[in-house]
């Protein structure tokens, strides 16, 4: 995509199919993730006409759901008209602020070198001289759309390795590249965004931090009003724009910083246990969201996550870091080494009533962690002869998981 010409036709092309078929399908979350991310960087009457169609869809009587498909078909075809007449070379863009930075920030500015393009380590290591935890050496490369899932046990050294990721937190060796001119580190760190596991605390009206974060990026006017509307919209935050830190539960509090972050057009994110704290619904959506942002056709992020969830992560994750005792292991490497298949299941037998049951499977080994079996078997035997056996032989099952591919895999002692 031509950043200081807005988009091209193909990323066009491409985003108004996916987003009508989100409206086709109903799946309204993904297609107003869709049209928001669109209208992101569009001069403020572009993004005024969104947030119209987002007041009367808020409106709107539930179950009317025709209703909903017009009001997303008008804001998309709205758009439609406002990016199509940019990749013309009718500037729909605002000239007199968000332009600037994509002007900044597009191929010219790639050029001067002042732009974080990815992020890059090699041979990346550090040693804390007390407790004489050692991470590293680590090699890791993530480019714009692109994700990667940081897992390991607690204390191997993801928020470490973050950190040097987000130059908040000084290697002791190794290189860090983010594709630009690091020298002048302010810069560098306002485009890559590191959100702890813990944010600080802050006071006053979320909306009003928020207008802060924006007009402190440069955003004024007009679209200073609309942008934020926009991101908080974005980011689920309507019914709360006008709430305090203490009156965010964990999860708004992390869609908080996550809006904050938007609005800085970050071409970096990395986020620390973004998932903690909470409940599956918030979860599932939340990596929606996250995945919506770093593929994003208008601003792409290279975007890197701790998790210890590590099934929700493999789901939208392009690569998986995991970190056992401070040393890296690029799960697709690891996976090649092993032989076998494993099934993560659970069930109220234990004990010999269980084992009567695994009786006559293939050569394989039962690990528990908690409540769930994990069964290792020594050759390939997939997940269906798997549940074959245990129909045929009656194992009552309340859980199932091929966990073959999967990192889980790799947690099994
Ligand atoms: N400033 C520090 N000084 C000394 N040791 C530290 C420091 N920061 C972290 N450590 C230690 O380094 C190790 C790795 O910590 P780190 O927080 O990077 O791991 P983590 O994988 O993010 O852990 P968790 O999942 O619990 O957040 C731990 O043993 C921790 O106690």
């Amino acid at each position: 995509m031509n950043a200081s010409h807005g988009p091209a036709p193909d990323d066009l092309a491409a985003w108004g199919a996916a987003v009508l078929t989100a409206v086709d399908n109903r799946e309204w979350h993904t297609a107003w993730n869709g049209v928001l991310d669109a209208a992101t960087p569009l001069a403020a009457p572009a993004q005024r006409a969104v947030l119209q169609r987002l007041d009367e869809w808020d409106a709107l009587e539930a179950g009317d759901e025709g209703r909903r498909q017009a009001v997303l078909r008008q804001a998309w075809q709205g758009l439609q008209g406002e990016l199509t007449a940019n990749v013309m070379g009718a500037s729909a863009l605002d000239a007199q602020d968000w332009d600037r930075d994509w002007d900044r920030d597009g191929p010219a500015a790639d050029r001067d070198g002042s732009v974080a393009r990815y992020v890059q380590a090699r041979g990346l290591t550090k040693a804390y001289a007390r407790g004489g935890f050692k991470l590293g050496p680590v090699d890791v490369r993530v480019n714009p759309g692109e994700i990667l899932g940081l897992v390991g046990e607690n204390g191997n050294g993801k928020t470490t390795l973050l950190r040097m990721l987000a130059a908040d937190l000084q290697a002791d060796a190794g290189s860090l590249d983010w594709g630009c001119d690091a020298r002048d580190v302010h810069r560098l760190r306002s485009q890559l965004i590191y959100i702890p596991q813990r944010p600080p605390k802050w006071g006053g009206r979320l909306l009003d931090h928020l207008a802060f974060a924006a007009r402190s990026h440069g955003v004024t006017g007009e679209r200073l009003h609309t942008l934020v509307q926009l991101v908080i919209a974005r980011l689920g935050l309507r019914a709360f724009r006008g709430h305090a830190w203490r009156q965010l539960s964990s999860g708004y509090k992390m869609r908080f910083e996550l809006a904050r972050a938007l609005l800085c057009a970050p071409r970096v994110l990395l986020l620390d246990e973004p998932l903690a704290n909470l409940d599956i619904n918030a979860q599932q959506t939340l990596l929606t969201d996250l995945r919506d942002m770093a593929r994003s056709p208008w601003q792409p992020l290279a975007l890197l996550l701790s998790s210890q969830q590590l099934y929700e992560v493999e789901k939208i994750a392009d690569q998986v870091l995991f970190l056992e005792q401070g040393q890296p292991r690029h799960v697709a490497e690891r996976f090649a080494q092993m032989a076998g298949s494993a099934i993560e299941f659970e069930s109220p037998l234990s004990g010999a009533a269980l084992a009567a049951k695994l009786a006559g499977l293939p050569a394989h080994e039962l690990a528990h962690s908690g409540e769930t079996r994990i069964i290792s078997f020594h050759v390939a035997f997939d997940a269906s002869a798997f549940l074959r056996h245990a129909v045929e032989v009656g194992l009552p099952l309340s859980y199932f998981r091929d966990i073959t591919r999967s990192t889980r895999r790799l947690f099994v002692r």
